[in-house]
C-alpha cells in the first residue's frame, strides 16, 4: 500500500532520514518507535507529501506520489500539534472540512465527535481549547472522512485517561476493518493490545521492521516496553 524505496532526507548537515525501504500494507497497524529527533515524524511528513525526500521514491498504492495529490484524500493524519485558523470555531473547522471534501461520496465517521462529547464545545473557538480538547479536534478530522490509511503523531499526547481509551477503542475497530495505521507514541504501554508490527528508528536510519510477535519471541519479553529495553541494551 506504501512503498519508500532508499528515501533520504537531510536538512543542513543532519540525516533525519537515511536511506529508509519499507513497505506498509493493508490491515497492518505498526508502531514508529525511536528516540526524539530519530525522524519519525520526518517519515510520516514525506509519506504525506509534507517534505520532499532529496533521494529516493514514495509509492501509494503503485504510484508514486511525487506531485500527485489525490492519493492524500485516502489518508487521515493526527499530527503531533494541530495547527487551526485560531479564530474559527470547532463547527466552523469541521465544516470548513467537510466543504473542501464536498465532492467525496465517502461516509462521513462522527463517531469520535459524539463519544468525546464535542457536541457541547462546538462554538468554542480554536485558540479558547485546551491541549487536550484540540488533540481530539485533531482526532475527529484524522477518523472524519473514513480513509483507508490512518497516520497518527502522538495521538494520545495530552488526552486524558478516559479520552485516552476512547480512541484507542476507535482505532482498534478502524484496525479490524483493515486499515493501514501508522502510529507514533513515547508511551509504549498503550501500544500492546493496538499494533501488530514495529519499525524502530536511530538517527534516521531503520533499525529493524519486525512483526510485535516476532519480537516479542526475540527477546522473550511479553510487553513492548521490556521488548524494546531489552534489544537497546544489547
Ligand atoms: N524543517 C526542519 N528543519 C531543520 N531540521 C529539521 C526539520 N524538521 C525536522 N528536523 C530535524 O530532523 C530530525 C528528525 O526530526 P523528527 O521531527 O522527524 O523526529 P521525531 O523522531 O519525530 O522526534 P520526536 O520523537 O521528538 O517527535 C531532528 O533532529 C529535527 O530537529
Amino acid at each position: 500500500m506504501i512503498v519508500t524505496k532508499n528515501i533520504t532526507k537531510t536538512f543542513g548537515k543532519l540525516k533525519a532520514l537515511n536511506d529508509i525501504s519499507v513497505s506498509f500494507n493493508k490491515g497492518e497497524c505498526i508502531a514508529l518507535l525511536g528516540p526524539n529527533g530519530c525522524g519519525k515524524t520526518t517519515l510520516i511528513k514525506s509519506i504525506l507529501g509534507m517534505v520532499v525526500p532529496d533521494k529516493g521514491s514514495i509509492e501509494f498504492n503503485g504510484r508514486t506520489i511525487n506531485r500527485e495529490w489525490l492519493y492524500r484524500s485516502q489518508v487521515g493524519y493526527m499530527p503531533q500539534i494541530g495547527r487551526y485558523p485560531e479564530n474559527m470555531t470547532i463547527a466552523n473547522v469541521i465544516e470548513m472540512m467537510k466543504d473542501i471534501r464536498k465532492d467525496s461520496k465517502v461516509h462521513l465517521d462522527e463517531d469520535l465527535i459524539q463519544s468525546f462529547d464535542l457536541g457541547a464545545l462546538m462554538n468554542k473557538k480554536m485558540h479558547t481549547l485546551s491541549g487536550g480538547t484540540r488533540q481530539k479536534v485533531s482526532a475527529c478530522l484524522a477518523f472524519l472522512f473514513n480513509p483507508d490509511v490512518l497516520i497518527l503523531d502522538e495521538p494520545t499526547a495530552g488526552l486524558d485517561p478516559v479520552s485516552s481509551e476512547k480512541l484507542k477503542d476507535k482505532i482498534l475497530l478502524e484496525k479490524e476493518k483493515g486499515k493501514l495505521i501508522l502510529i507514533t507514541s513515547h508511551v509504549l504501554s498503550e501500544l500492546d493490545d493496538l499494533i501488530t508490527e514495529v519499525f524502530y528508528m536511530q538517527d534516521g536510519r531503520l533499525m529493524f521492521y519486525k512483526k510485535l510477535s516476532e519480537l516479542k519471541a526475540d527477546t522473550g519479553e511479553e510487553k513492548l516496553s521490556k521488548a524494546i529495553a531489552k534489544i537497546m541494551v544489547a
